[in-house]
């Protein structure tokens, strides 16, 4: 795999600071489940695709593997791979800089509801305080006003369900650290961004219910 730092396009200037007519999306978490999809999608639709992967020894890569244009040489086409990781501050703020995304989707997570009672610090740096260094990371490089920003998140907030279906209104009630997590996370955009545009889906296995 080869990770690039391709910013030519996408590091263009805004013109009268408007970005709007670049589709320039940003995905943590493009090599797990969820994130590899959308990438695939937002191809389709056009966009330059930039995704953070974090270094491993064994690749990582099989499930985007497909949507480089030269699959075997990792190059070409419009998806670019940036090393990084949700506990580093400074190289959240180093990519959003340089690749100036018009919409940052955060996919990034220890997704795991078992692993998340055994590495439950582990669980919340990545998945709490990561959202949280993103979020803080959009306002360092001032883009707050111009970006729009999707948190993932999960069926696990309602853990014991109130309710059947659940809908926008039923309680959460998590059971797991990696679901109390989520509930954490979930409510830091409004406290930090009033102005920032930023829908949280609760994943229901492909059902989504936006907030
Ligand atoms: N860059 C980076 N990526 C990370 C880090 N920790 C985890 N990831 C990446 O986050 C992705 C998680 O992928 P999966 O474990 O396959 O999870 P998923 O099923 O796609 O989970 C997503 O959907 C869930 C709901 O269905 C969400 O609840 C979850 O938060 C996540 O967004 C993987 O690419 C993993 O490498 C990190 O510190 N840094």
């Amino acid at each position: 795999m080869a990770a690039t730092n391709t910013t030519t396009e996408a590091g263009d200037a805004p013109k009268n600071g408007v970005y709007e007519d670049r589709k320039i999306a940003l995905v943590t978490g493009i090599t797990g489940q969820d994130g590899s999809y959308l990438a695939e999608l937002l191809l389709s639709k056009g966009y330059q695709v930039h995704g953070i992967i974090r270094r491993s020894s064994s690749f990582n890569t099989g499930r985007i593997e497909h949507l480089y244009a030269d699959p075997v040489a990792h190059m070409g086409g419009s998806m670019h791979l940036h090393y990084g990781d949700m506990t580093d501050s400074s190289c959240l703020v180093k990519i959003i800089s340089e690749v100036r995304p018009t919409e940052i989707y955060n996919l990034a997570a220890q997704s795991h509801v078992k692993v998340s009672f055994d590495l439950s610090e582990y669980t919340a740096n990545v998945d709490a305080l990561g959202t949280l260094r993103i979020l803080d990371a959009i306002r360092t490089c001032q883009l707050q006003d111009k970006v729009k920003f999707y948190q993932a998140s999960t069926s696990e907030l309602y853990g014991k369900v109130q309710e059947i279906p659940q809908t926008e209104t039923t309680p959460f009630y998590p059971r797991s650290p990696y679901g109390r997590i989520n509930c954490t996370f979930l409510l830091s955009p409004t406290i930090q961004f009033d102005r920032l545009k930023r829908p949280s889906l609760a994943l229901f296995n492909y059902t989504f219910l936006v907030y």
